[in-house]
């Protein structure tokens, strides 16, 4: 495979936009669909998509259009990136646009509600496609840090490791460094887990507690992170890289993260309304996939301790200092 003439990205938010950069400045013609018209017609006018990135010149090499049609038209690769829940709904709709072949790549991090789905399964579902032309990119990817062009690494994973270098080849630029993988379960279940865990780092901060709350939370985060992707088929390894560690320090660790953002907003004492309305629209995926990975892991009969209790205070009420007394007064074992 060559470099890509056209690539399409569904999803004018944080990341989809932000992606879209990082693949135009590789040197494709990128389409980005954004939802609102307005949105395009000020990407096309301003070079800028000022409700998501403000201050972000985007490059020529990028256009926006609303017309989902128009941007997968003769796509190498079509890009989804909308928060996971909308995923199914979004795809189905698109599905009778996809070129053939094309290569479906998800950006999202989120275990499906209901169906307790991976995002690739759920494309593959959708689109009716073998999972060999499913890809994600996961990793350490503030979407802020990455269109400023602050160095970075990601994974792209693919069954079709011939698909996972083209797509590998067409993100790679000077500040983004890709590296590829074929375990998808491993970086999809990390990128789902970690937005649980930064939520529960966020809730800690938000009570006041330091660094010492936080790494204990990303280390044993990791770990009930690791035993339910094991427990799915998951190389144990995946976890130690960069999107599992890696992800999971930067997002438990900036202020930039939303769902850490939304966590303190909790600690501190808000209500999920509070919280939501504060987030402006603005996806925290965890507040979702808590439940979606908490089912999942009782179906494969694997303890989460961390994503147990974010999930109560989510959504049955529990209050973040009983919380943080709870797993501290967990039965004593070894590590
Ligand atoms: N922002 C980041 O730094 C970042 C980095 C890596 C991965 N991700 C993942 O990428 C996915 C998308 O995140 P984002 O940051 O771009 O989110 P966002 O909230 O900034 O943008 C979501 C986009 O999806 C569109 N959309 C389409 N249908 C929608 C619907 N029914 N409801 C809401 N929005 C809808 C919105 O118009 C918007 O353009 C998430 O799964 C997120 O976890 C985000
Ligand atoms: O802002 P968040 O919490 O959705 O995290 C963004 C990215 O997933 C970090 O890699």
């Amino acid at each position: 495979m060559g470099q890509p003439e056209r690539i399409a990205v569904l999803g004018a938010g944080s990341w989809g936009t932000t992606f879209a950069k990082v693949l135009a400045d590789a040197g494709n013609d990128v389409a980005l669909w954004a939802r609102r018209p307005q949105v395009a017609q000020e990407i096309n006018e301003t070079r800028c998509n000022d409700s998501y990135l403000p201050g972000v010149e985007l490059p020529e090499r990028l256009r926006a259009t609303d017309d989902a049609a128009e941007a997968v038209h003769a796509a190498e690769f079509v890009v989804l990136a909308v928060p996971s829940q909308t995923l199914r709904e979004n795809l189905a709709g698109w599905q009778p646009l996809l070129p053939a072949d094309t290569t479906l790549v998800s950006l999202a991090k989120g275990v499906e509600l209901s169906t307790l789905k991976r995002m690739s399964q759920v494309v593959a579902e959708v689109a009716d496609v073998p999972m060999e032309r499913v890809a994600v990119v996961s990793g350490p990817n503030l979407a802020k840090e990455i269109a400023a062009g602050q160095p970075t690494a990601t994974v792209v994973a693919c069954p079709d490791e011939e698909r996972a270098v083209a797509l590998q080849k067409a993100c790679f630029t000077s500040y983004f460094r890709p590296y590829t993988n074929t375990d998808m379960v491993g970086i999809e279940i990390s990128g789902a887990c970690k937005n649980v865990i930064a939520l529960a780092c966020g809730i800690a901060a938000g009570l006041g507690f330091g660094h010492n709350t936080m790494s204990s939370l990303i280390t044993r985060g990791l770990a009930e992170t690791a035993r339910l992707g094991v427990a799915l088929g998951a190389d144990q390894m995946t976890f130690a890289g960069l999107a599992g560690l890696g992800d999971l320090v930067a997002t438990c660790s900036s202020p930039l993260s939303r769902n850490r953002t939304f966590g303190e907003r909790l600690g501190r004492g808000e209500t999920l309304a509070q919280a939501q309305e504060a987030a402006h629209g603005q996806v925290s995926e965890g507040v979702k996939s808590c439940s979606s990975i908490r089912q999942l892991a009782d179906r494969h009969g694997v303890e989460m301790p961390i994503t147990d209790v974010v999930h109560r205070v989510c959504h049955e009420g529990l209050e973040p200092g009983p919380a943080t007394a709870e797993l501290l007064g967990r039965e004593r074992k070894a590590e």
